[in-house]
């Protein structure tokens, strides 16, 4: 368990733990049959330059990180005893053979259907809580925390409590979207309601989508108790250019300072 990413132990070091989603690098590595980007390098080297965490979302059609990764990746991170996996879904398709199969640190339950562009949107509490209550169970007892993916609303959060889910994602789109905009200062009070909110019910806080170098030092910075940041696209998209590590370091600079 990761010291940085493990507030439930009751150790909170105020920095948030960077997790690297590899989806992307699949996602690449799927358009020709050679193999290459490997998913299981880039998260080699990102450990490496000190990312806490890997995360993979493996979506019913696998149009991305496929069965092959997952089970690779948990082989890999036996090496990482410090770092965390996260594996992301909709525990009502296909997560959960993942998690029976390779135990991660982390289950991030996504409400997405199986088309979806991309996850847009966070669980609709108290509607969908029957539905979700024996997949939490489950996580739980095979001893695999259960984060749910959240829109910002205060309210929603103390149903995330009732259901038993140790932490909440915070869905950041709408904050990528507004970062810069005169919007900004308004959408960022509506995280911090929700993040407090969460924290009061005794939730500990992930957060991510469309996060990147620009808008995430303010997010940390404004919002409390981030435990973690869950990031691909954006950092995958860097690395092109700056290639794993140096993209790695400098998310990490971007999360250093918004502590300082
Ligand atoms: C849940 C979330 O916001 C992302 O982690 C998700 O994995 C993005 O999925 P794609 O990489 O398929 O867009
Ligand atoms: N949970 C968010 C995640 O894992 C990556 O989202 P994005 O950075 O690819 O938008």
């Amino acid at each position: 368990m990761n010291p940085l990413i493990a507030p439930e132990s009751g150790r909170h070091d105020a920095r948030c733990a960077l997790s690297v989603n590899v989806n992307k690098v699949a996602l690449l590595r799927n358009t020709r049959h050679l193999g290459i980007p490997s998913v299981t390098r880039a998260a080699q080297l990102c450990l490496e330059a000190g990312a806490q965490g890997i995360t993979v979302h493996p979506r019913p059609d696998a149009r991305h990180v496929r069965a092959d990764d997952v089970r690779d990746l948990a082989a890999l991170l036996k090496a990482w005893p410090q770092a965390e996996y996260n594996i992301e879904g909709n525990p009502t398709q296909n997560l959960l053979e993942f998690i029976r199969e390779v135990r991660p640190h982390q289950a991030t339950f996504v409400p997405d259907g199986e088309d979806q562009f991309t996850s847009d949107h966070g669980w609709n509490l108290p509607a969908d809580a029957a539905r979700l209550r024996p997949s939490i169970a489950e996580c739980k007892g095979l001893g695999v925390r259960v984060s749910l993916f959240m829109d910002p609303l205060p309210e929603a959060m103390a149903h995330v409590a009732a259901l038993g889910a140790e932490r909440i994602e915070l869905y950041t789109e709408t904050w990528a979207s507004a970062f810069g905009t005169p919007r900004e200062a308004e959408v960022l009070a509506g995280f911090t309601a929700a993040a407090r909110a969460a924290l009061a019910q005794g939730l500990a806080i992930n957060a991510g989508h469309d996060l990147n170098r620009d808008n995430l030092t303010r997010f940390l910075r404004e919002v409390p108790g981030v435990a973690e940041v869950s990031i691909g696209h954006a950092l995958i998209a860097d690395a092109l250019e700056l290639g794993y590590a140096e993209t790695v370091r400098d998310y990490q600079r971007c999360i250093q300072r918004a502590y300082a």
